[in-house]
Order: structure tokens, then sequence, then C-alpha cells
């Protein structure tokens, strides 16, 4: 079978589903691509299941710190939580999301997708059927990315867990072991250990390396005194009893004995069978892109969302294929493609304004730069330090409330370039502060915007005086 469309995109996750959608929005045929279920990763083994998981935990211990109203003893119900996940994940089955694709006007091929020629993509379904898609105009690689991992000696033979089994749990074990110390580990191991899992982490450094390095220290506080034990170490071999069991072995302390272990070190692009040896790519790589999407070298092959390594988050892939849409479309219809900055057509804010939410216990909450980056990109820049537990709105919403806020101002143009918020439900904070850095609004008329009271967005106004009383 062969067929000619405008645009062809591999992989139907959420940013490949984006792609499709805005480029048919503006008049271009589409066929979509995929492999697995129709929704990618966020829906089925990240985003969606993972925050499901955590949601009951974070709400029970939130509704605990309101003066004893809710007795210390009550407890979860952790196949309620399961059964709340599975109804997130539609069961694992993408039939909604299909239908959506159908009612979009957007043609989905299933089968595993390569480039095999210039603007050419042959498609192997399960039967071993093959059809071979001709773009006229683009191929847009939105293939995402898989759990990495880490070479070390036994780790491949135990078979261990990554994000996907954690996320589509069905029997909870006794005891598991997270290996790394980002945001996957965090937000699962606090999962787990609210569902009544015996929860080690074993990290190398500190947790969430790319944040403030408060944040870090008060979620790793935290998820000690809910029983996680911590431990800072790198594994030298891995090996699985015949019971089962898991034991990571170290150089320099103790092992560790869990019935499961869940590697959590980092992502690998998902380009390893892509056919991009027939563009004179290395197969594997991550592929890199222009602020249009479009790929080093190549007039027509663009890549979008995780796979281009440029934001690993749905929300910012989706943002770079609304993006990408729209400049294929352009080029397509014959428009011109306005590459300035800020543009309908450039991800600009991939560069210095990503918003990411941990949903970890205190959460976290960022946008921009951190001051360390600040420091290292030779901005001159202040840093601007308030405790969120003195706000009325924070003493309010949670008794003994602990939380940090911190301003990073760039002093040359009297702008906010980076905002850290962490603390119990600091979530929703995190958009107004991408809006100021985004709009870089001055902070003379931000001393305009009054928070309400008693909300904990009167950390606003505590940074602004703060800032201005030089301090
Ligand atoms: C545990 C976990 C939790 C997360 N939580 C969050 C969160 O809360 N918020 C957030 O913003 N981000 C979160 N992320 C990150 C988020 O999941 C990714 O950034 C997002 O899924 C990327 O979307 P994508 O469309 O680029 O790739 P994916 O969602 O990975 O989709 C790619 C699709 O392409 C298909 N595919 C791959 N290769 C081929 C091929 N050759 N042919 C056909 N189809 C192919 C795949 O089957 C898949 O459906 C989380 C990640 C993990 C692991
Ligand atoms: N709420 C969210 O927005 C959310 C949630 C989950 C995941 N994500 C995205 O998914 C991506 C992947 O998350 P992740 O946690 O897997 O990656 P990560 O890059 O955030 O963290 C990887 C961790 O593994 C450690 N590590 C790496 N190699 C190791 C080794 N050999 N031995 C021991 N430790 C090792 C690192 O030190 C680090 O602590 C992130 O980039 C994130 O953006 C986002």
């Amino acid at each position: 079978m062969s067929r000619t469309v405008d645009l062809v995109v591999i992989g139907a996750g959420p940013v490949g589903e984006n792609v499709a959608d805005y480029a048919h929005q503006s008049g271009l045929s589409v066929v979509i691509v995929e492999s697995e279920l129709v929704g990618g990763e966020c829906s089925y083994w990240a985003c969606m299941p993972s925050k499901a998981l955590i949601r009951s935990g974070a709400a029970l211990r939130a509704a605990k710190r309101t003066g004893g109203a809710i007795p210390e003893d009550t407890a979860l119900d952790p196949l309620k939580v399961l059964a709340r996940r599975d109804s997130f994940t539609s069961d694992w089955s993408d039939d909604g999301q299909v239908e959506w694709l159908e009612g979009a006007g957007i043609e989905l091929v299933r089968g595993h997708g390569r480039l095999t020629g210039e603007r050419e993509v042959t498609v192997t379904a399960a039967d071993g059927s093959t059809t071979v898609l001709t773009a006229t105009h683009a191929v847009a690689v939105c293939t995402g990315s898989a759990a990495l991992l880490p070479d070390i000696p036994g780790l491949s033979a135990v078979e261990p867990w990554t994000s996907r089994e954690a996320t589509g749990v069905q029997t909870l074990p006794a005891s598991v072991a997270f290996l790394g110390g980002g945001v996957v580990a965090v937000e699962l191991a606090t999962a787990y250990r609210s569902l009544g899992v015996d929860v080690t982490l074993v990290a190398r450094s500190g947790l969430l390396g790319n944040t403030e390095p408060f944040a870090g220290e008060l979620v790793e506080s935290s998820l000690r005194e809910l029983g996680v034990t911590i431990v800072h170490a790198s594994p030298t071999a891995v090996s699985r009893a015949a019971d089962g069991a898991v034991t990571l072995e170290f150089d320099d302390r103790d092992a560790v004995t869990t019935a499961e272990l869940v590697v959590a070190t980092g992502r690998t692009p998902r380009t390893d069978d892509l056919g991009l040896e027939t563009l004179g790519l290395e197969p594997g790589v991550w592929i890199e892109v222009d602020d249009q999407l479009l790929a080093h070298g190549s007039d027509w092959l663009y890549a979008v969302g995780d796979v281009n390594h440029r934001a690993l988050l749905t929300h910012q892939g989706k943002y770079q294929a609304r993006a990408a849409g729209a400049v294929i479309a352009a080029r397509a219809n014959g428009a011109d493609v306005d590459t300035s900055p800020w543009s309908d057509h450039a991800a600009t804010a991939d560069h210095r304004a990503v918003p990411q939410v941990v949903f970890s216990e205190p959460e976290v909450a960022a946008v921009g730069l951190t001051a360390a980056q600040a420091e290292a990109a030779g901005i001159d820049h202040r840093v601007v330090d308030y405790d969120l537990g003195g706000i009325a709105g924070s003493s309010l919403h949670a008794d003994g409330y602990t939380g940090q806020a911190r301003m990073v101002v760039d002093e040359e143009r009297g702008v906010i370039i980076g905002m850290t918020f962490v603390g119990q439900d600091v979530a929703e904070l995190v958009h107004a502060a991408t809006i100021a850095v985004v709009g870089e609004v001055p902070l003379h008329r931000l001393w305009h915007a009054v928070p309400s009271y008693p909300t904990m967005s009167e950390i606003w106004l505590r940074l602004l005086e703060t800032y201005r009383s030089g301090a």
C-alpha cells in the first residue's frame, strides 16, 4: 500500500496529536502513525497515572494539617487509589483518543514508522504488512523518549521496573527501591509510600538536581518524615534472588534488598529504530532542531517534543507542536514564516521560560532560571528569598506550613527571570510567574498587581517588598 499526504506525523503522543491538529486546522491533509496507544506515554504511563497515584495521599495529609479536624488514623484505601488511576488511563484503552483523531479529521495508521527516504515513511503493522507514506511537504518525528537503564553490572538482567511498570502497577509490592533522585523517582517514591509500600530511594547526589538547592533539601526531609529511606550512593552491582527480591550492592555501605526495583535515571530518545541513518544521522540520537522545530540540515524533517530534548515536559512539547504545526502549514501554503522570537512560529519560551511542577511533598513549582543558571549565563542578577510559611494564606492553608520562595531578578532590565515556589499546594502559583517572565513585566508595574487576601499569592507582595528594601 502507498499513500501521499501533505504531512506525516510519526508518534501519536500528546505532541504528535497537536502537530497534526494544528497543521490540519490550517488545511493540510495529515496521517499520524502510532505503534502503541494513541495518547502516548503521558496518558498511560507518565503524567496522568502518576499524578492520580499521588493525589489521594497528598489530599489526605493536607486535610490532616487542619487542627486535628481529620483523625490522624484516617487511612487511604490503596485499591480505590489504583482504581481511580485506572479511570484516568481509560484502562489502557485508546478508544477515546482515536475517536478524537477521527473527529479532528486526522487519519491514523497503526504500526511502527521508519524513515525510508526523502519525505517517505514506511509503516510496518503488527501483522507485518507495510504502508509507504509520502509527504508532499513535511514529516514530523514525535516519537518521545523511553526510560534509560544505566550501565550497572547485572541491572538489565534483573529486568527492573521502569516508570511504565511503576505507574501501571496492579499489585503493590511490599517494598520497592527507586534508583535515581530526579522527578520520576521523587514523585513515585511519594506515591508508593502513601500507598503503604516500604520505600528506599537511592540517589547518587541531592534530589531534584536541576532546581534551586532548597527544593531538593525540603523534599528530602519530608520524604524522610513520610518514612522513606534515602541512600546517597551509586550501586556497583544488582542481582535478583530466586524469591524475586532485588539486591543493590555498594562499595561503601550495606546492600539494599527490596521486593522490586524501579529505575528512574533519565530518558533516552526513541530514535534507535527510526531510519535516521537514511538522513545521515546516527540512530538513537536526540534530534537537534531550530526554533521552528526543523531538524538541523533538513528542509522537511521536524522533530517535536521529548525527541528533540529541549524540554521533556508535555506542556512544553505541546507548545512546540503549536509552533511546528503553524510553521509546516505556512510553508506548505506558501505563506511567510516569521522566525523572530516570540512569534507564533517560534518556540522561544523553550530557552528561558519553561515552567514545571514537581508533584512531590512539598510541591516544587518553578519557571525560568535558577540563581545558579543566571550566574552561569553571566546575567547581572539579584536573588530574593522569602519564607512561604510567613504568609497569612499559607498558615490558613496548613498548620505549620513549611515552604520557601525565590525570585531571581535581572538587575539590568528590572524583570523577573526565574521563580521557584516550594510548599504544599504551590502548583497553581507558578503560572503567574510564567506570565511575569514571558511578559517581562517590569517590577515597578508588578507592584500594582495586588494579591488577594488571605491567599498564598501574597508571597508576590512580600518578595517585591523584600526586593525594594534592598535585603
Ligand atoms: C513517570 C513520568 C511522569 C511524568 N509526568 C509529567 C507531568 O506531570 N507533566 C509533564 O509535563 N510531563 C511529565 N512527564 C513527561 C511527559 O510524559 C513527556 O514529556 C511527554 O509524554 C512527551 O510527549 P511526546 O508526545 O513527545 O512523547 P510520548 O508521550 O512518549 O509519545 C510518543 C509516541 O510515539 C510513539 N512512537 C514512538 N516511536 C514510534 C515509531 N517509530 N512509530 C510509531 N509510533 C512511535 C510511541 O508509542 C508514543 O505513543 C512525565 C514522564 C514520566 C516518565
Ligand atoms: N511533574 C513533572 O513535570 C514530571 C514528572 C516526571 C517526569 N518528568 C520528566 O521526565 C524526565 C525524566 O525524569 P527522570 O526522573 O527519569 O530523569 P531526571 O533527569 O529528572 O533524573 C535522573 C536522576 O537519575 C540520576 N542518575 C542518572 N544516572 C544514574 C546512575 N547511573 N546511577 C544513579 N543515579 C543516576 C540522576 O542523578 C538524577 O537524579 C524529566 O526530565 C522530567 O522533565 C516530569
